[in-house]
This record gives C-alpha cells, sequence and structure tokens, in this order.
C-alpha cells in the first residue's frame, strides 16, 4: 500500500476550480515531485495533504491513517512535516536554536518542564546542523544566512521531528545555480528515512532527484509516472512549451 494515497480529491475556491478529483499514490521511500504550469494546482495540492486546506471532496489516506478531515497538528503528529515557499525561520534568533525549537516542539510539556534542554538536545541539534551544512554558522543569527542558507535551516527544521513524509514547496525559489546543486546533495540522503514530496519549476533539479512525477494542468493530473516516461509524454510536452 502507498504511504499516501489520495482518491478524487477537489477544492474550489468560490468559483475556481483549484483541484478537480485528483489521484495520486506516493510509495515510501521515494521522491515524488509535482509539476505543471503557474495555477495548475501544486501549492494546493500540497496544502490540502498537510492540512492548511481542506479538500471539498475525495480521501486523503497518509500512513494507512484517513487524514482528510484531520488538523494540521494531527497530520503532524503521524508524521507530516510541511516547509512552506516562504521562508519561516525565526529571524532574531541564532541558527543553533532555530533548530532546537523545532525538535523542542516535539517534546511533551513534561520533558520540557524537566528540561530535556539544550545539553540534551545537542546531539541532535548538531547532527542537523552538520548535515546541512550549517554548523560553522550555528551562533549567527538566522537573518544573517544567506537565502540559500536559509532554505537548508527550513529543511533541516521541517526535519527535526523525523517525519515519514517530507512536503516540500520550491525549495529552491530564488536560489543560484550552485545553491540548487547544493540542495541535490543536501535532499538525496533523506531517501534513507524519509519519503519527499516536492513541488518545482526548475525541471533539470526535480528530473535530477525525483524517482517519480505527477503532472498537474488546470487543477487536473495530466500524467504521471516515472521520470523516463514523463519526459517523452506527449501531452506533458505540449503543455510545458505552451503554457510555463
Ligand atoms: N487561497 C486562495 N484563494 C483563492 N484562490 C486561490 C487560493 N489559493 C490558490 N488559488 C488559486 O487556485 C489556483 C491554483 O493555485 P496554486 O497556487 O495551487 O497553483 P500552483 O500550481 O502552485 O501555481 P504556481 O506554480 O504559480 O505557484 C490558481 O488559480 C490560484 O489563483
Amino acid at each position: 500500500m502507498a504511504l499516501l494515497q489520495i482518491r478524487g480529491v477537489s477544492k474550489s475556491f468560490r468559483t475556481l476550480r483549484a483541484l478537480e478529483s485528483v489521484d495520486v499514490d506516493v510509495q515510501a521511500g521515494t521522491f515524488h515531485g509535482l509539476i505543471g504550469p503557474n495555477g495548475s494546482g501544486k501549492s494546493t495540492l500540497l496544502k490540502a495533504i498537510a492540512g492548511a486546506h481542506f479538500a471539498d471532496g475525495g480521501t486523503i489516506v497518509f500512513d494507512g491513517h484517513d487524514i482528510t478531515r484531520a488538523t494540521p497538528y494531527e497530520r503532524a503528529r503521524l508524521g507530516l512535516s510541511l516547509k512552506f515557499q516562504i521562508t519561516a525561520v525565526l529571524p532574531e534568533l541564532s541558527v543553533y536554536d532555530n533548530v532546537l525549537l523545532a525538535i523542542q516542539s516535539g517534546e511533551s510539556l513534561m520533558r520540557l518542564l524537566l528540561s530535556s534542554s539544550r545539553r540534551a538536545l545537542d546531539g541532535e541539534v548538531t547532527a542537523l546542523l552538520e548535515r546541512f551544512r550549517l554548523i560553522d554558522r550555528a551562533d549567527d543569527l538566522a537573518a544573517e544566512l544567506s537565502h540559500g542558507q536559509q532554505q537548508w535551516l527550513e529543511i533541516a527544521m521541517a526535519l527535526a521531528l523525523r517525519p515519514k513524509l517530507l512536503l516540500l514547496d520550491e525549495p529552491t525559489g530564488g536560489m543560484s545555480p550552485e545553491e540548487r546543486r547544493v540542495t541535490g546533495t543536501l535532499l538525496a540522503p533523506i531517501k534513507a528515512h524519509c519519503t519527499l514530496i516536492i513541488v518545482e519549476h526548475d525541471l533539470h533539479f526535480i528530473r535530477d532527484i525525483c524517482d517519480h512525477l505527477t503532472v498537474l494542468d488546470q487543477g487536473r493530473v495530466l500524467d504521471h509516472g516515472d521520470v523516463e516516461t514523463i519526459q517523452r509524454s506527449p501531452k506533458v510536452q505540449q503543455v510545458f512549451t505552451t503554457r510555463v
């Protein structure tokens, strides 16, 4: 059974049908790309998965649980984590404290009161900072990081609670080509423990890191399959040459 099963999901904003009867299966241990022209519904689908929007119709089953009406908090407890397009780091805190807070957000109040404090969590914070090449910036304010480094910090924070499924909305937006390349390198090892759904406009980037692609067009699934199949798909080629 797929880790995530989306069946017949629809979402309207007033009269606009942003998603129309969308079916997607995401297998555990894969990187799954969502692509499509502007306004095709990619972000709306991510938000419906994370619970930031409720679907108007259809069902979403995650890891055997029907989460269609679950709150974002309940989904997070089941192992879903979302990093939005807009940076959400706390700029006035150090890089270290941003990651520490992200880890502590999953701690029970009792553990916090008993102070499973900085020292107890230091190993976890340090490991994440090392993995995301931020250890040398640990004491700097998050505001002082480059745009690319802030994105990596956010991915590290999204991984702090060890999610089973990570949702990334355009993580390479605004990055330099070198930062994009590094982002691919940083994401690759998470496949060992985390499934990924990623929305991206950079088709080279997504082609290089994804196993499977779903193509949306005007709120519907236009095609899906492995990267080679999608690259050869005439209907996908037509949409990308005429409307991207
Ligand atoms: N909160 C909202 N209220 C009203 N309309 C919305 C809302 N969110 C999205 N839409 C509309 O729904 C449609 C799908 O938007 P969505 O952001 O999901 O597309 P997208 O594929 O992610 O686009 P892009 O690639 O430009 O980010 C668009 O027409 C958009 O204007």
